[in-house]
């Protein structure tokens, strides 16, 4: 058997036709335009490159968009207050600091000052704590898109069992938080459980997120198995692959999706809706 690939690709442009769509029909009323505020503290290449992305995708939708690219050298102190500033500004729907901050600036400070309201990597407290109580909130943007994946190839939940591989705050504990909401019997495996395969094997949706390659592999996917590989490493030739050998997997697998055009432009697509949620919410009660 080869898996049928799930198109992370095409499904962010549908989303993303979507909301070029409300776009259009906010102007036409002329009401305001939804605006993202991206905040990258450092140079880092990488970072710069995602920034860079996330503000042509605002324009593609016809979103405003503001970039506040920091020196390395910003203290924690001025980062705070520019979030201050942008939690002020009515202009700006959606705030997200691209991660990871340098090493003097408190992660967890940075987020819990975002607005919750503004907050559209859902990973304010006060979101994740809505989340896990199935309240209307921020999702994550990985998480959110890999369900909107799911949903989209016709997955079911109710009776199946799911394993994430990995418990990171941005992608395993609320990819597993997820699978649960939607009715899945769900395994949370990490970097302190002993024996993966067993759990592994018996997973009819995998979700793969460990930052790793190797630690999954692709031989113990259970035949027409759902896999989703949240991995992303680029080697010196600059080849992007994910954090499970592609080819055997696809081979298990009934659906598949792959690296690069699977969960990355989904993500992205998510980072968009978030930012039209709250900017409806914020039209609907402003604070
Ligand atoms: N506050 C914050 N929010 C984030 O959401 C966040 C972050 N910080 N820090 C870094 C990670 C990484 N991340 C990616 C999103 C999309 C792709 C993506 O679109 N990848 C494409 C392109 C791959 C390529 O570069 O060729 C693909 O997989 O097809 C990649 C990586 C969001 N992150």
């Amino acid at each position: 058997m080869t898996a049928a690939l799930i198109d992370g690709k095409a499904e962010a442009g549908l989303l993303l036709d979507e909301i070029t769509h409300a776009v259009e029909n906010l102007r036409a009323k002329g009401q305001r335009i939804p605006g993202l505020a991206v905040i990258l503290v450092g140079e880092d290449p990488a970072s710069q490159i995602y920034v860079r992305k996330k503000r042509e995708d605002c324009a593609q939708v016809g979103f405003t968009s503001q970039a506040h690219l920091l020196s390395a050298q910003t203290t924690q102190h001025e980062l705070l207050d520019l979030i201050d500033r942008l939690n002020a500004d009515d202009t700006v729907d959606g705030i997200l600091v691209q991660l990871p901050v340098p090493q003097h600036i408190d992660t967890e400070t940075v987020i819990e000052r975002i607005s919750p309201t503004k907050d559209v990597d859902g990973f304010h407290p006060y979101n994740v704590g809505r989340l896990s109580l199935r309240l209307p909130t921020l999702r994550p943007c990985t998480p959110y898109g890999i369900i909107h994946l799911l949903d989209r190839a016709g997955e079911t939940y109710k009776g199946r069992h799911a394993t994430v591989v990995g418990a990171s705050n941005i992608v395993g504990r609320p990819m597993a938080l997820e699978l649960l909401l939607a009715g899945a019997t769900v395994t949370i495996c990490h970097r302190f459980t002993r024996n993966l395969r067993p759990y592994v094997e018996s997973a009819d949706i995998l979700v793969v997120g460990v930052g790793k390659r190797g630690i999954v592999n692709s031989d113990w996917i259970k035949p027409g198995a759902t896999v989703i590989d949240v991995g992303m490493h680029r080697d010196k030739s600059g080849r992007v692959t994910g954090d499970l050998e592609f080819a055997t997997a696809r081979e298990r697998a009934g659906k598949i999706t792959p690296v690069p055009g699977g969960v990355g432009p989904m993500t992205r697509a998510m980072l968009l809706q978030n930012t039209l949620s709250a900017y409806t919410r914020r039209q609907r009660s402003p604070e």
